[in-house]
């Protein structure tokens, strides 16, 4: 209403810019509240991020677990289009005009008309933690009929240590009621810092075009109490549906690649970035975690656009995968940055031969970290930081 203050959050980045701001009507304005609610874990600490070209009211559902952190919108497709928040979130949104005055000429790292243009939001961000989430995902229930507070989930699995280095039979042994199994090395008990957490999606899974086409009325009703550390040395297929991540130990490499309009390739944005992360962190000594929490996965995309956005990557993956399983970092490979950069220089040299878009998107990993670096003011960092923070 005239008059009435809103919290929107002004972000003083690198290069000033006008953020789109939406008409007044759409803009947020947190509703008084006589009873304050607890401050929710990590409050001040942590973005979500989301990707959408459709306005956003399945906030609605969310609205009790996400009301009182901070949004970062990437509004993709046309910029002109006005992408309408329900009332009370804090958010911040960028177009696509936003991301060209932002970055410039880096600008075209980020994918045009796919969901990889979510990793924007990674880069503006100021918060030690991120969690994403598409506009098609909704609060899903536990067995016991119970919302799921997917954010506290992930919450958790991130401030709990991991366990690549040696597979615990029990599942998470840093869960209320489970533990270190017999044989387990006490060497190993302290675990590695959670640098990723993958959640997973009842209803519509997140399967390929032929796996849709084959089972179209495929639904997952499976409900797995489990949080898994994905062990050392194996790669997984990394969805960014419902993602969270500890920013400052893995952000850069959380690239989500060239897709979209004007590249070969789609719905290969996550899986991508998965594969980097997961090679980085394998070095750096740092777990991703995958299993709870559940959201509700409400779309199925259509399998025949899917196929058409997949089909290079079907075969060009038995290549990629190897490429990935095979790569090995240097010692000289100290932080996030530097191991991506090494990354891409390998992407280059392996995989070029595939198809030229690797050498394209080789050079966009180094124009991402360029500008990752810029807007984060890293660079001088990125010669001496440990990716734990400490200083050399
Ligand atoms: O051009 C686009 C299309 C969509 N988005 C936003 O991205 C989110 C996912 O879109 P959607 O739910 O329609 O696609 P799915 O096939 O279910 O998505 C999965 O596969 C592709 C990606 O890997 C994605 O992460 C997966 O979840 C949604 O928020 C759309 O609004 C977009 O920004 N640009
Ligand atoms: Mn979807």
């Amino acid at each position: 209403m005239i008059g009435e203050t809103h919290r929107f959050t002004l972000r003083a980045l690198k290069t000033q810019h006008s953020l789109h701001l939406p008409p007044f009507s759409s803009l947020s304005s947190p509703m008084a509240d006589p009873s304050p609610k607890p401050v929710p874990l990590l409050k001040d600490q942590l973005d979500i991020v989301i990707p959408t070209i459709r306005n956003l009211d399945f906030l609605e559902m969310w609205r009790p677990f996400f009301e009182q952190y901070h949004l970062i919108i990437v509004q993709d497709g046309d910029p002109n289009k006005v992408i309408s928040v329900p009332q009370g979130f804090d958010y911040e949104l960028y177009n696509r005009n936003d991301i060209n005055r932002i970055l410039g000429p880096k600008a075209n790292c980020i994918s045009f008309k796919d969901s990889a243009c979510r990793c924007f939001g990674y880069m503006v961000s100021k918060k030690k933690y991120i969690y994403t989430i598409d506009d098609d995902c909704f609060v899903a229930k536990d067995p016991s009929g119970k919302d799921i507070n997917a954010l506290e989930q992930h919450i958790k699995n991130l401030l709990s240590p991991a366990t690549p280095f040696f597979f615990n039979t029990l599942y998470d042994p840093y869960r209320e009621g489970a533990d270190f199994v017999r044989g387990y090395p006490f060497s190993l008990r302290e675990g590695a810092p959670t640098a990723v957490s993958h959640g997973l999606w009842l209803n519509i899974p997140d399967y390929d075009a032929p796996t849709q086409l084959v089972k179209p009325r495929e639904r997952n009703t499976r409900y797995v109490d489990a949080v898994l550390t994905i062990p050392k040395g194996t790669l997984f297929p990394m969805c960014g549906m419902n993602l969270a991540f500890d920013r400052e130990l893995i952000g850069p490499a959380m690239y989500f690649g060239l897709m979209g309009d004007g590249q070969p390739i789609g719905r290969y944005d996550d899986m991508w970035a998965g594969w980097c992360v997961k090679v980085i962190c394998d070095h750096l000594g740092l777990g991703v975690k995958t299993g709870l929490p559940y959201i509700w996965h409400s779309k199925a995309s259509n399998p025949f656009v899917n196929l058409k956005k997949e089909y290079k990557g079907i075969f060009w993956q038995e290549e990629i995968i190897p490429f990935f399983q095979s790569a090995t970092l240097s010692k000289e490979c100290t932080s996030v940055q530097k191991c991506y950069i090494e990354l891409s220089k390998q992407v280059k040299e392996k995989l070029g031969a595939v198809d030229p878009y690797f050498n394209k998107l080789a050079d966009a990993m180094v124009t991402w970290i360029e500008a990752w670096d810029e807007l984060n003011n890293t660079s001088e960092e990125t010669s001496s930081k440990q990716p734990n923070g400490a200083a050399k």
